[in-house]
């Protein structure tokens, strides 16, 4: 039988089957197509402005090598006049952590960037070894994502750069919006839904460029590229209430490919209930406290591996190079969206240690506090299962305040 060929160019061989149209793909067409909507997705939401320093959060991991090769493709292509670094946290995960550095030490040479890798060890005095050698696997997510949060503003202090990207995916958001639609918090929703969070008062602003990219095309868009990232996931206890929003979503992209953007979509409509606040369309939340309350990666990572789906299809894809995998429809945002609201946090600053908080301790130094009294598992013990720890958080002080008085 002759070999399909690929819709956009006639020309090639299809590879690539895209559900959004069932149009079939060849290597370079859906290369092209990925990165024009991503192009499409920073020009939209105005991400950038000429000359802007930017940060890549770089774990090494697909999203963000995929984050900074399509950056440093389309700041060539499109004369977006970036100057792009990548930052790193050490968590201090032997194991883990230290053998995707050495990826993200390679992308460095690969793209040309300058690196920054900052530790937990050396910004907290706590390894995540360390961590959860004190407290257990249970739970450690969210000290490992309120010190991400806070490593990343500090990371990109150092390096004098008011603007870090991240690679959340639309996967990511979807699981974050279905997660604050269970839980009934409308604030934490119409933050994590939005593209763009900064902080009145915070130089440092976070934007999500692969906010509307599938998880399953920056996987293709990885393997066509060859590009070279770091696959292991961490080897701590996943946050459960997350990776049941993840399998419950992977199912109903199963049944409906189009979900994960719906979800999305939703999520930003949604936002606009949010009584007395202001968001730009899903583009941009200002939040007084957004640098304690914005994701700062992970919690995304954990809870992926239900079902293993990731991996299973990164294997298939080495093993047969004319993968014909699932692709699910991507619909861009539309331009000139209304403005929408969020809600604002009262601002003031950690007493302890300078950072930005809606509370007079910030999360860092009281869950700092917990560790250090080595009595970590009474704060812990009621529940620490949410994507950005924010509201168990906002108990866990609360309890740990009532202990101490
Ligand atoms: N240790 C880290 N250093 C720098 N940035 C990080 C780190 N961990 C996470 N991030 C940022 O947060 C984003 C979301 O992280 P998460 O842990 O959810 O992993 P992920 O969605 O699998 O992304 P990736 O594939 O890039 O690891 C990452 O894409 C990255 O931009």
């Amino acid at each position: 039988m002759a070999p399909t060929l690929c819709f956009n160019c006639k020309t090639e061989r299809a590879v690539i089957i895209r559900p959004k149209n069932r149009h079939k793909l060849c290597r370079e067409c859906f290369i092209k197509v990925f990165e024009t909507e991503v192009h499409e997705t920073i020009t939209n939401a105005k991400l950038f402005y000429p000359g802007e320093r930017i940060a890549i959060g770089a774990s090494g991991g697909k999203d963000s090598t995929v984050l900074a090769a399509v950056l440093k493709t389309l700041n060539e292509r499109y004369n977006y006049g970036l100057e792009l670094s990548l930052l790193s946290i050490d968590e201090g995960i032997r194991g883990y952590r230290d053998d995707s550095l050495e990826t993200v030490k390679r992308n460095a040479v690969q793209y040309d960037m300058p690196l920054k890798i900052v530790g937990y060890g050396e910004l907290y005095g706590w390894t995540m070894d360390q961590v959860v050698e004190q407290v257990g696997k249970k739970g450690n997510c969210t000290y490992c994502g309120v010190f991400r949060r806070q490593a990343l503003d500090r990371g990109a202090a150092m390096l004098e750069i008011q603007h870090v990207v991240t690679g959340h995916n639309a996967d990511d958001v979807a699981e974050t919006v279905m997660m604050n639609l269970l839980r009934g918090d409308l604030p934490r929703l119409s933050r994590g839904t939005s593209i763009v969070t900064e902080s009145k008062a915070s130089d440092t602003k976070r934007s999500k460029p692969l906010k509307y990219a599938y998880e399953k095309e920056i996987v293709l868009y990885a393997h066509h590229r060859r590009l070279d990232y770091f696959s292991t996931e961490c080897i701590y206890s996943p946050e459960a209430f997350r990776g049941s929003a993840r399998t419950l979503i992977k199912d109903l992209e199963k049944i409906r490919p189009s979900s994960i953007l719906d979800i999305v979509k939703s999520g930003e409509d949604m936002a606009v209930l949010v009584p007395g606040n202001t968001v730009p369309g899903g583009k941009s939340c200002k939040s007084s406290a957004a640098a304690d309350d914005e994701a700062g990666g992970c919690g995304s990572q954990n809870g992926r591996s239900s079902g293993g789906e990731m991996a299973a299809m990164e294997q298939q894809l080495a093993a047969n190079d004319t993968a014909e995998s699932r692709e699910t429809e991507i619909k861009m945002p539309k331009k000139g969206s209304d403005t929408k609201k969020i809600k604002t946090q009262t601002l003031q600053y950690c007493e302890q240690c300078g950072y930005i908080s809606s509370q007079r301790i910030c999360k860092a130094c009281t869950l700092l506090d917990g560790l250090n009294r080595n009595r970590p598992k009474t704060a812990i013990e009621i529940g620490l299962e949410d994507e950005e720890g924010s509201s168990t958080l906002a108990r866990q002080m609360e309890h740990i305040q009532l202990t101490n008085s």
